[in-house]
């Protein structure tokens, strides 16, 4: 779907330094109008109110606070940019993804250098590395693929840190160039129907709401589920995205059943004809045997309606939590059936190898990642870009 930009390395390695980081949760400037079509349908059939309007707001996060609110629908009514305008957020948004994944870089040369501190290389020293690599969590068989490669070509012989990383670049690209795969939408689905699945916190609404203002911005009629129905938070978080990129939201109150709301959302985008229908669901913890059971109701119930879908199953991983994301592949694979990854917060994180350790094991594709909390912050995985970076190429 989306291409890259051109020059997207040179940005992402752009000297300029990177921006003070935006207020923790509070989204990018407003979208303008360039930035989302008009969405060609009748006027959105009017939401459900957000669950439990005449309460005090639930807790959650900042987010979902009253004021954030305020700030959005400001936002929203504020008058559109200058059409050269989103070129700044975009910059930001650059530089956040190259400070983060820097972090991975910066850790791994520095670890590297200190390792190579003889010229020749020795048993001893790819030994060290192979630790090394492994603590980055790239995973055991790419950081001996890298070790066996400098054995076989390099073993007694000069070697630097710039070595080094062009054989990481190398192999990273390797594992990573068969799993950088684009989210296709077969438009013989009426709706496509994605399902967002996750742990708790990993970016599964703000995830929703990029790739509704992305398959806007092609001119696909988008609508969204609020299928976290546990948290009242969560589905004002999802009306907002909604209101942001002109998708209408399905939403019932707090403590619904999940899969009626879902019966509900893929009956009416079948009735209007939808494009796309993105389902959000309830973050849990893979080892919550009772909410795998829910899931798996979720898609059943989906089933019903459409014996193919969801077509496209959509994990979403925080890049932060390291190791545990390749647990939550596996069991989330097994009991749903996931069929791509989102990597989230590749922004603020040093552990961006864990993307390489997953890629070789499941093999699953990856289609985004995550870049940061803004409506435009989700990038088209690009294989290369990553290998070159995490290396710390220029
Ligand atoms: N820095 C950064 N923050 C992100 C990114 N994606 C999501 N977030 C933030 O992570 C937090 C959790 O994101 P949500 O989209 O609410 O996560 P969720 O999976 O829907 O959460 P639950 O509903 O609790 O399961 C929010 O503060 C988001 O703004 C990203 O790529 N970078």
């Amino acid at each position: 779907m989306t291409e890259k930009k051109p020059g997207f390395f040179k940005r992402l390695f752009g000297n300029q330094p990177a921006p003070a980081a935006p207020p923790e949760t509070l989204p990018e400037t407003p979208i303008t109008p360039d930035a989302v079509p008009p969405v060609p349908e009748p006027e959105p059939e009017p939401t459900p109110a957000p669950a439990e309007p005449d309460h005090p707001p639930p807790p959650g996060p900042p987010e979902t606070t009253p004021d954030y609110i305020e700030d959005v629908e400001d936002a929203l009514a504020a008058p559109p940019q200058p059409v050269s305008a989103p070129e700044q957020p975009r910059q930001g948004w650059f530089a956040r993804l190259a400070s983060g994944l820097r972090r991975s870089s910066d850790n791994l040369s520095t670890s590297i250098t200190s390792v190579f501190t003889k010229r020749k290389l020795d048993a001893a020293m790819l030994d060290e590395l192979e630790d090394v690599l492994i603590q980055a969590d790239l995973g055991v068989d790419t950081a001996m693929a890298i070790t066996d490669t400098l054995r076989r070509d390099r073993f007694d012989k000069d070697v630097s840190g710039e070595d080094v990383r062009a054989v990481l670049a190398a192999e990273v690209e390797r594992v990573l160039a068969p799993v950088a795969a684009p989210l296709v939408i077969d438009t013989n689905k009426k709706p496509f129907i994605i399902l967002m699945i996750g742990v708790n916190g990993s970016g599964k609404t703000t995830t929703i709401g990029k790739l509704a203002q992305k398959f806007a911005a092609e001119g696909r009629s988008v609508m969204l589920a609020a299928g976290d129905t546990f948290r009242a938070a969560a589905i004002e978080q999802l009306q907002i995205w909604g209101q942001r990129t002109g998708a209408p939201v399905i939403a019932r109150p707090a403590g619904s059943d999940a899969s009626g709301l879902a019966f509900d959302a893929v009956t009416q985008a079948k009735a209007e004809g939808r494009d796309v229908l993105i389902i959000d669901t309830a973050g849990r913890l893979q080892n919550r045997d009772e909410l795998m059971n829910e899931l798996e109701k979720v898609i059943r119930v989906i089933k019903k309606l459409d014996p193919e879908a969801p077509h496209a199953t959509l994990l979403t991983l925080d890049a932060t939590t390291g190791q545990n994301a390749l647990k939550q592949v596996e069991i989330f694979g097994a009991r749903a059936g996931v069929t791509g990854l989102v990597m989230t917060k590749l922004d603020g994180t040093a552990r961006g190898g864990i993307l390489v350790a997953i890629a070789r094991k499941f093999g699953l594709p990856v289609h985004f990642i995550g870049v940061g909390e803004g409506v435009g912050d989700l990038e088209p995985f690009e294989a290369q870009d990553f290998a070159r970076a995490i290396a710390g190429g220029e």
